[in-house]
């Protein structure tokens, strides 16, 4: 049972692979049952900024130990941890709060190199700098700890998920099991059932490569809505490459870097088409995740960004059609905008009281591991 004092109110902040900006969320939470979901904002990268992330993930190549900053990553992480302070700053200003109203803040960073293979993962972001700045306690570099233990250091938002789905409203809590499915650069899926542990893994490629393609051949940021995909077709020999990938036929699930999968070359496909394979290959790879969980959801509920991919909702609910459902995030009363931010925040605070932020399930560790570096101003 929470008392008032095991109550937090927390920040998150997570910059996700998509590159495209901030989103904040503010929680009250115990770190367990209790969530309160306040109030959220996104704040968008300006184009030269993301050309900054982007190159960094070239330079991000080069590093052997976790805290190697090669060439400008230092001068990045810094501009990067500032941007995320004057985030937070505009977002205290907006709502009328205090530094002094905040118990904690949950920072992700920027993921610029993902390699699970090699227990190695590194997350752009200077909690200390952001502490001091702010004088607020900041938790991060959150993944690290899972990897010393055995684990994937990814997905860590299942057990939010799981909390999220015990207090899903009556008529969509009978509805079990449930996925969550987090459609951002890359996909990941939660799989809820009271009957079976939690388990989750990233399911495949989710906007990135659509953005990609899109960035290339018509010098935009992503597909809105759909709407290029929905006027090409599907290549099957193009996506079936992309199926066949040995991600996809291996027993053991592993977490990906944004470059894991790499775009089709630019014969292989006009715009349209490229769009619409690509948001079939990202529907397909969620709906193959099916076969590692002991038994297909019932409900499906979208979250990140791509769930406002017409095309890509279309082809999961065709995928899915007959053992399931799939909703958006907000028709079970969520917000699939923030809901990672809002996991950042919960997990700060579960770090805070060492509760487990991972689990076998999750990310393959050993374990349930807690995790995270606490900064004090
Ligand atoms: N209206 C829209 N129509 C289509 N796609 C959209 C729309 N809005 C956002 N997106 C897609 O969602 C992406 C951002 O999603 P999100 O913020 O969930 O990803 P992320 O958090 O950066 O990634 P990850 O979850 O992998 O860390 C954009 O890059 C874009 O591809
Ligand atoms: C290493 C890394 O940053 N991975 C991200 C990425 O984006 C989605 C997917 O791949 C997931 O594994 C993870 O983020 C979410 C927030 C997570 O850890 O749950």
């Amino acid at each position: 049972m929470a008392t008032g004092s095991d109550l937090k109110r927390a920040i998150g902040l997570m910059s996700g692979t998509s590159m495209d900006g901030i989103d904040l969320a503010m929680l009250e939470t115990d770190g367990d049952s209790i969530v309160h979901r306040g109030a959220s904002s996104s704040t968008p990268y300006d184009a030269a900024f993301r050309k900054r992330l982007e190159a960094a993930l070239e330079t991000a190549k080069s590093i052997d130990a976790r805290s190697d900053r090669p060439d400008d990553l230092a001068g990045l992480e810094a501009d990067l941890t500032d941007r995320h302070a004057a985030t937070v700053e505009a977002f205290l200003a907006r709502e009328g709060l205090e530094a002094t109203d905040i118990d904690v803040i949950g920072f992700h960073g920027q993921t610029v190199l993902h390699r699970p293979l090699k227990a190695l993962t590194v997350q752009l972001g200077d909690g200390q700098r952001m502490a001091k700045r702010l004088g607020i306690d900041v938790v991060y570099d959150l993944r690290a700890h899972d990897m010393t233990l055995g684990g994937q250091g990814a997905p860590l938002v299942p057990a939010y998920h799981r909390a999220l789905a015990a207090g899903l409203p009556d008529d969509l809590a009978s509805e079990t099991p449930v996925a969550f499915v987090n459609i951002g650069g890359i996909s990941n899926i939660t799989y809820v059932d009271p009957q079976s542990e939690l388990l989750a893994f990233d399911s495949g490629p989710g906007n990135t490569l659509i953005d990609q393609w899109v960035a290339r051949h018509a010098g935009i940021p992503y597909d809105s809505g759909g709407a290029i995909a929905s006027e090409g077709r599907v290549l099957s020999g193009l996506a079936n490459r992309y199926l066949a990938s040995p991600f996809f036929t291996a027993k053991e699930r592993i977490s990906l870097d944004r470059n894991d999968f790499t775009l089709p070359a630019d014969d292989e496909a006009g715009l349209e088409d490229g769009a619409r394979t690509l948001a079939f290959v990202s529907a397909a790879a969620i709906a193959k995740a099916q076969a590692h969980f002991p038994a297909k959801p019932k409900l499906w509920i979208l979250t990140g960004g791509g769930r406002h991919n017409r095309i890509i909702v279309e082809d999961l609910t065709v995928a899915t059609r007959h053992s399931g459902r799939v909703i958006v995030a907000e028709e079970a009363g969520l917000n699939g905008d923030s809901m990672e931010a809002e996991a950042w925040a919960w997990l700060a605070v579960r770090s805070l009281h060492g509760l487990p932020l991972t689990y076998p399930g999750t990310t393959g560790v050993k374990e349930p591991a807690t995790g995270g570096v606490l900064a004090r101003p």
